[in-house]
């Protein structure tokens, strides 16, 4: 087991009005196992506890009570041991050093995990042309735009080749170029080294390239354990075809098993939502095609905000 708690909680005193504390309790009795090799995607509504239990698995924080393992090592008394074999990322925070181009804080982070030069270079290397970082090297930190900057906080928490990466938000903020990007990047390193991947993410579709599996929290409580197609059929997750016809033409409103959402442009535009569990894409499509001469299309992905208080609400 690459990570593995029993009753994890984490609580937070918070100082009420006037003298009285209340105790918020973040992470509740968290009972979580990951095997090595796995991707799982970690997700829930802001505040659910997500962020405290990665910092509770990196020992950054003190669980309040339970306990923790990641790698096989307790996160606090081994940090030094863990840090050699976890990288971490979060989106939110750099790592990297702001005033110093790229190459100098990969060549810092290089003798912090005590590299020897062959295995750092080989290894820089082979980041920079996976993750297209050679245009900006030499650039300090600071002057980097977000995608770039991304880049680079993932290479530098991957650089020591560990064996658990966690990323905390990775495409937050990115345009769909880099998240795409990023997102071959993972997959490729996940396929060349079988890296066990932890990623919180409020995007669908980091989710449903990167995760076999999903991990849902709840006020600190997991929710759901299991594949996103069966999140996704729990709470009945709608998606949504947008169809783009040559011509204008009526609203496509009696195709089987879809709900016309809308049009634009004289109906050049459509969109209708359906059921994945009822019915396909494919099958939509070729009733529209029987209808309207299609020029090109693009499927939704459901909301993962969405996806969540539907569970939520089915929970209570
Ligand atoms: N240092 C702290 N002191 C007091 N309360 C805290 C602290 N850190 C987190 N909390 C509270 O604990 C709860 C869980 O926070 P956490 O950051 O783990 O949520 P999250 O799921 O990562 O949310 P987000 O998606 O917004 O990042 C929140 O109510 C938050 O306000």
């Amino acid at each position: 087991m690459i990570i593995e708690t029993h009753g994890l909680t984490r609580e937070f005193k918070r100082r009420a009005k006037g003298p009285t504390r209340t105790t918020l309790t973040a992470v509740d009795h968290l009972d979580l196992r990951v095997e090595p090799g796995e991707s799982v995607g970690y997700i829930g509504a802001n505040g659910a506890g997500k962020s405290t239990t990665i910092k509770m698995l990196v020992g950054i924080l003190v669980p309040t009570s339970g306990h923790v393992r990641t790698c096989g090592l307790d996160p606090l008394k081994q940090r030094r041991e863990l840090a050699r074999r976890v990288g971490v990322v979060f989106g939110q925070r750099s790592q990297l050093w702001w005033d110093l181009p790229v190459r100098e804080s990969f060549e810092i982070l290089a003798a912090i995990h005590r590299l020897s030069p062959e295995r750092a270079n080989s290894r820089r290397d082979q980041l920079i042309d996976h993750l297209e970082m050679g245009e900006f090297l030499d650039t300090p930190v600071r002057q980097l735009s977000l995608g770039q900057r991304m880049r680079a906080e993932v290479a530098a928490a991957l650089l020591h080749s560990p064996e658990l990466v966690i990323l905390d938000e990775p495409t937050i903020g990115l345009d769909v170029l880099s998240k795409q990007r990023l997102r071959d990047f993972l997959i490729t390193e996940r396929a060349e080294h079988g890296t066990t991947l932890l990623l919180t993410t409020h995007d669908m579709g980091d989710i449903e390239r990167l995760c076999d599996r999903v991990l849902v929290v709840d006020h600190g409580k997991l929710a759901y354990d299991g594949t996103l197609p069966g999140l996704s059929a729990q709470v009945g997750a709608q998606r949504v075809l947008v169809v783009d016809l040559a011509d204008a033409g009526p609203d496509l409103t009696s195709i089987p098993g879809a709900t016309h959402l809308g049009s634009e442009a004289d109906g050049m535009r459509q969109r209708l939502s359906f059921d994945p569990s009822a019915t396909t894409a494919a099958a939509l499509l070729a009733e529209v095609g029987a209808r309207a001469e299609l020029r090109d299309l693009t499927i939704e992905e459901p909301d993962i905000e969405d996806v969540v208080r539907r569970l939520y609400l089915s929970a209570r």
